[in-house]
């Protein structure tokens, strides 16, 4: 089957693609060795993922978790005028754990032309246990006001960052814990959470293709101090962010800059 041509929906086929590989890979591995199915899941999701890159778009350079060799300087991504950054399982953790379905794949376009700052040119989120997948071919409506009468921000399960209990006492904010930065994000997006804050550690593919979601349907993205999400650095940490509608930025930035060392 030839994928479609427009990246966002390419990015949706892919992303697609490797949920369903990863749904297969829980059904015959199982869940008795949690290692096991963390292993067979990154590395499956990987080689699917870069096959396809090669296969269909082989001019493209790859940033992925799972490729040690695209991380560094002095790879071919650094020149590139397309880089595709992905994730080929975000919320590892959770996808070893039964009936959990808080994990995520994420594909992600950046381009050296891209005219926003943070230059992705489009990106897809699968939730294959969610069976919803969001992307930048058609980005999802603006999310409503949420009917919760305290702001529900959403926060690493396993890690979150030590600011964020002060943080969410200042703005009486009530905390969401779930695992996979892409679920996150898509809780923002659907409106099931006012926002996502993480700090303390993260790379470029945890947060490109949410972030690209995210900014397609109009919510506001950045670090945590304000500045600009960017992407194929030489050194793809990217160790923290926020995500959420646009009209709660101001306020929730002006809070982070409390709890911010420095
Ligand atoms: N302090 C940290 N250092 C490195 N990676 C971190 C991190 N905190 C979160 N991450 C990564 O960000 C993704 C979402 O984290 P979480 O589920 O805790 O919210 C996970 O990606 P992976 O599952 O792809 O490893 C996790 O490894
Ligand atoms: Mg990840």
């Amino acid at each position: 089957m030839t994928p479609p041509v427009i990246d966002g929906a390419f990015a949706r086929w892919l992303a697609g693609r490797a949920g369903d590989l990863l749904l297969r890979t829980r059904e015959e591995v199982g869940f008795a060795d949690p290692h096991a199915l963390k292993a067979a899941g990154d590395k499956l999701s990987h080689e699917l993922i870069r096959t396809e890159l090669a296969r269909w778009r082989p001019g493209d350079a790859v940033l992925s978790e799972e490729d040690g060799d695209s991380r560094g300087a002095g790879t071919d991504r650094l020149a590139a005028e397309r880089v595709w950054i992905v994730d080929p399982l975000d919320g590892t953790r959770e996808f070893s754990e039964e009936g959990r379905d808080d994990w995520a794949v994420h594909i992600a376009l950046w381009g050296r032309r891209g005219t926003s700052p943070h230059k992705l040119l489009a990106g897809a989120v699968a939730i294959p246990a969610q069976h919803r997948t969001l992307a930048t071919d058609f980005p999802p409506a603006y999310p409503p006001l949420g009917p919760h009468p305290r702001l529900r921000l959403a926060a690493s399960r396993s890690r979150p960052p030590a600011f964020l209990a002060g943080l969410a006492a200042d703005l009486d904010a009530e905390l969401v814990p779930m695992g996979s930065a892409g679920v996150k994000i898509a809780a923002v997006v659907g409106g099931e959470v006012d926002a996502y804050v993480h700090g303390g550690g993260q790379y470029e593919w945890d947060s490109a293709a949410p972030v690209a979601v995210a900014t397609a349907t109009g919510l506001h993205a950045s670090r945590i101090d304000g500045s600009a999400l960017k992407y194929n650095e030489t050194d793809p940490r990217l160790p923290d962010l926020v995500v959420c509608r646009k009209d709660l930025a101001p306020r929730l930035l002006a809070a982070l800059r409390q709890h911010l060392p420095g």
